[in-house]
């Protein structure tokens, strides 16, 4: 295993909202990720690099140990399994919803009461199919890679479940969020191997993100 502490964090939101936990641990990452196209990003530690990963890829380059920690959503999380993973810190940061939505004039309540088979599509499917396996309610799901709002749209299907934050995109394509089922953030993983051979490396910068998990 290599001396480097490689972090692996997807470009975007998780990028933005990570950078004031790296500076609480005395990092700053030294190439501005919309600038450059680099994909490995050096900072003031030069035992410490940030590697650029899709959100969805972020658990599997920390569970193979192409990193040793990264960024994900609790959504990524729990579609990916979190094998070979520690998560030992909710970073409170990247927050949504997850939640059912559905056209407007659709009476998704009456379907539910009625028991009729509901056409669900999403990104989603681990999640989705264990919530409405809990409601008890029969769906048939499709899965989506992206533009989930277009599915009510078009007869693709009834419904989606899909992450809400200010409810823009909801609303831009006329849709209602009719059922908000589970609170979104990201978690720090830890690849289980280099916590145990790093751990003396990995260990203060645990501590310092978890003094500076932003407040509600
Ligand atoms: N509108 C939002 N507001 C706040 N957090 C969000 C929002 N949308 C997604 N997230 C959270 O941020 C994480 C990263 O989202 P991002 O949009 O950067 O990646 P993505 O496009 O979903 O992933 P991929 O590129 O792998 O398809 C998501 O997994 C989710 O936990
Ligand atoms: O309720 P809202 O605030 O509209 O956010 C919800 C949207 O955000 C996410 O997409 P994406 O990551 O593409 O959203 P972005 O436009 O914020 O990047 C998600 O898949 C929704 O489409």
């Amino acid at each position: 295993m290599s001396d480097m502490i490689t972090l692996a964090l997807s470009k975007g939101r998780i990028f933005e909202e990570t950078l004031p936990l790296l500076a609480a641990a005395g990092i700053e990452v030294l190439e501005d990720p919309e600038k450059s196209r680099k994909l490995i990003l050096p900072t003031n530690r030069a035992d410490v690099q940030v590697v650029l990963v899709r959100a969805t890829d972020v658990p599997t380059y920390v569970g193979h140990g192409g990193a040793d920690l990264g960024v994900a959503g609790k959504d990524v999380l729990i579609e990916h399994g979190g094998e070979g993973l520690y998560q030992p810190l909710d970073l409170n940061i990247a927050r949504c919803r997850m939640s059912v939505a559905v056209r407007e004039g659709f009476d998704y309540e009456a379907a539910v009461r009625q028991g009729s088979r509901i056409r669900v599509a999403t990104k989603y499917t681990t999640i989705a199919r264990q919530h409405f396996a809990d409601k008890g309610v029969h769906v048939d799901l499709i899965k989506l890679y992206g533009s989930m709002e277009l599915a009510p749209l078009t007869g693709l299907a009834d419904a989606i479940v899909d992450l809400v934050s200010t409810g823009k995109t909801l609303k831009a394509n006329h849709l209602v969020e009719v059922e908000p089922f589970m609170e979104i953030s990201s978690r720090l993983v830890v690849n289980q191997a280099a916590l145990k051979l790093k751990r003396d490396r990995l260990r203060p910068l645990i501590d310092a993100f978890a003094a500076a998990i932003p407040k509600d």
